[in-house]
């Protein structure tokens, strides 16, 4: 079970390229919740994404995870949030093995094979990512949601490229992290089909 957390981002103002994606924007969200995100094609989704993840920073604006500022230092965040991006963060010359454990070095061998196991891929346990289909890809890059202890996920397309299987998988996981106190912050263009969200809509 997770404790309770809150992120809170208020009056935020992101510009890339010299053009405003948004102004003003203020949300909040709590543990048990899964927040999507919704808006055209370069409406500024994943940009938020990363805002809220510490990638790039905001022109203005703050974000709070617990009531804590960490618009500027954002060691809490990197505790207590994983992101995954649109690029899934996984390394194409590293086995799945090896990506799993660069990311979560403490990984015990049993979780490792029962969550690989559960996504399909403990077969691929050797196999450079190179090899692997698109879906096997973002299979691996979320096979970190499994193995990470993390309270807050960023999620960005997390449904991208899976088959329906995996869908039900992913929708089934994050169901159960909210469950027990996770935060869950998503885009997508698909319809969820047995998760209740709240959605920001992304457009100036
Ligand atoms: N690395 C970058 N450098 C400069 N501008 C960028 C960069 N990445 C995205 N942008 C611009 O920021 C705007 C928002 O892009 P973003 O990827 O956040 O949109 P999105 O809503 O996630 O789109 P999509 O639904 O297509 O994934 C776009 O106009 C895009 O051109």
């Amino acid at each position: 079970m997770h404790s309770y957390v809150s992120l809170t981002i208020s009056d935020l103002w992101i510009e890339r390229d010299e053009r405003d994606l948004c102004k003003g924007l203020s949300f909040e969200v709590h543990s048990g919740d899964v927040l999507r995100i919704l808006g055209e094609n370069g409406a500024g989704k994943s940009s938020l994404l990363k805002v809220m993840a510490g990638v790039i920073p905001p022109l203005e604006g703050q974000i709070h995870y617990s009531e804590k500022d960490v618009t500027q230092d954002r060691s809490l965040l990197h505790e207590n949030a994983l992101y995954i991006g649109h690029f899934a963060g996984v390394k194409r010359l590293l086995t799945v093995e090896e990506n799993l454990r660069w990311h979560c070095p403490n990984v015990l061998p049993n979780e490792l094979e029962s969550t690989l196991t559960h996504l399909g891929l403990l077969s691929f346990l050797d196999s450079p990512v190179q090899t692997l289909s698109a879906g096997q890809v973002r299979r691996v890059a979320l096979a970190r949601l499994w193995l990470s202890k993390k309270t807050l996920w960023l999620l960005d397309e997390p449904f991208a490229s899976l088959d329906d299987k995996g869908i039900v998988i992913l929708e089934d996981h994050i169901r159960q992290h909210v469950s027990l106190g996770g935060l869950v912050v998503l885009t997508t263009h698909q319809n969820l089909r047995s998760i209740s969200s709240r959605d920001v809509v992304f457009s100036l």
